[in-house]
C-alpha cells in the first residue's frame, strides 16, 4: 500500500473537497486531528502509478500542491493492522456495527442485531458521527413500525452498505442502496455477503442521486452526502419520499443546517403540505430529517 501527503491551506481544503465531490476519489482524503493541526492531503493507493496519476491530474487543476509530496509504502499486513487498530464495534439500542475481524471476540447479546463490516477504502466504518445520526432515525422508524417489514428503504450514497445492511438486518425487506463509486458498491456486495444477507435483500447498485431515484418511492430514505449535494438534489429526495414517509438527511456541518432546511422546507410544505423537520446534533455535526405527512 503506498501513502502520498502533503500539507494544504483551508482555502485548498475547501476546494479539494468540492473537487472530491464532483470527480470520484474515495482514495483521498482530508485529515486534521486536533484543532490546531494542519490539514493533510492523504491518499492510499495499491499501486504507486495510481497515486502518481490522479495526483498529477489534481495538480493540474489545484496548482499549488507541492511537486514532490510525502510518500510512504506499507506492507499489506502492517496497512491491514494500521487500519484494523482505529475501528471498535459500536452500539446503539439493539443495533451492533462490528468490524469483520471482531467477530468471533464480540458478543452479540441474545435477540438483537449485528452488522459486519469491513469498509476498506469506502466511507462507513460506522465511526463517523454522520453515519451514527443515521442509524439513530433508522432505529426511530423502526419502533415507530410495527407492521414495519413492509416498508421501503432507500439508502442514498451507501458507502460500504452499513445503514442499508443495518435496515435489512432490522427486518425490512424493500431495501435498495446506491452509489455513485464503484469502489462502494464492490465493498457493499462483499459486506452483504459477510453478513449471510440474500442479494434480493438489499439491492446494491452503482448510480448517482441524478439517476439512483428516479422512479423510486420509500418509505424511510437516508441520505449521509454531504450538504451541497443533498441541496442540489432536494427535489428529487423529496419527490422519493412516499406519503407519510421519512427523509433523514446527513452529512451536515451544524453551520450548514439552516441553509439545508431553507432548501427542503418549501419542498416538503409544496408536496406534503406541511413542514415537520427535525435535526439532532453529534459533534460538529447535524442531521435534518422531515417527517412526511
Ligand atoms: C459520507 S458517505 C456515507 C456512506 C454511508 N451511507 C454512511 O452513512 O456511512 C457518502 C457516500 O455518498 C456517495 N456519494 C457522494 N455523492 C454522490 C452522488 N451524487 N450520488 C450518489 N452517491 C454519492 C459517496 O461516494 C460516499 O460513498
Amino acid at each position: 500500500m503506498h501513502e502520498v501527503s502533503c500539507i494544504i491551506s483551508n482555502e485548498l481544503a475547501e476546494s479539494l473537497e468540492d473537487y472530491f465531490c464532483e470527480y470520484v476519489r474515495s482514495s483521498w482524503c482530508l485529515l486534521r486531528i486536533r484543532d490546531e493541526d494542519p490539514i493533510t492531503l492523504q491518499g492510499f493507493f495499491q499501486e504507486r502509478v495510481e497515486a502518481e496519476r490522479e495526483y498529477a491530474e489534481m495538480r493540474e487543476q489545484f496548482t499549488e500542491l507541492p511537486a514532490a509530496p510525502n510518500w510512504r509504502e506499507f506492507d499489506d499486513k502492517e496497512w491491514q493492522d494500521a487500519y484494523k487498530a482505529f475501528i471498535d464495534p459500536w452500539s446503539y439500542g439493539d443495533l451492533h456495527w462490528v468490524p469483520v475481524w471482531r467477530r468471533d471476540d464480540y458478543v452479540v447479546p441474545a435477540g438483537e442485531t449485528a452488522v459486519y463490516l469491513d469498509a476498506g477504502m469506502a466511507f462507513g466504518t460506522g465511526a463517523h458521527e454522520t453515519t451514527r445520526l443515521m442509524a439513530k432515525r433508522l432505529l426511530d422508524f423502526r419502533n415507530a413500525y410495527t407492521g414495519f417489514a413492509t416498508k421501503r428503504v432507500i439508502d442514498a450514497g451507501c458507502g460500504s452498505g452499513i445503514l442499508a445492511m443495518s435496515a435489512a438486518k432490522l427486518g425490512f425487506n424493500e431495501v435498495y442502496a446506491f452509489d455513485r463509486d464503484p469502489e462502494a458498491v464492490r465493498v457493499s456486495i462483499e459486506n452483504r455477503a459477510f453478513n449471510d444477507l440474500p442479494d434480493a435483500s438489499v439491492a446494491f447498485v452503482e448510480a448517482g442521486l441524478e439517476d439512483g431515484l428516479i422512479n423510486r418511492k420509500a418509505d424511510l430514505i437516508l441520505a449521509n452526502i454531504q450538504a451541497d449535494v443533498l441541496k442540489i438534489h432536494a427535489e428529487s429526495l423529496v419527490a422519493a419520499t412516499a406519503p407519510g414517509g421519512v427523509l433523514a438527511l446527513s452529512g451536515i456541518l451544524a453551520e450548514e443546517v439552516d441553509s439545508v432546511r431553507a432548501v427542503f422546507a418549501p419542498l416538503v410544505e409544496a408536496k406534503f403540505g406541511e413542514v415537520k423537520i427535525d435535526s439532532r446534533v453529534d459533534g460538529e455535526w447535524c442531521d435534518l430529517t422531515v417527517f412526511a405527512s
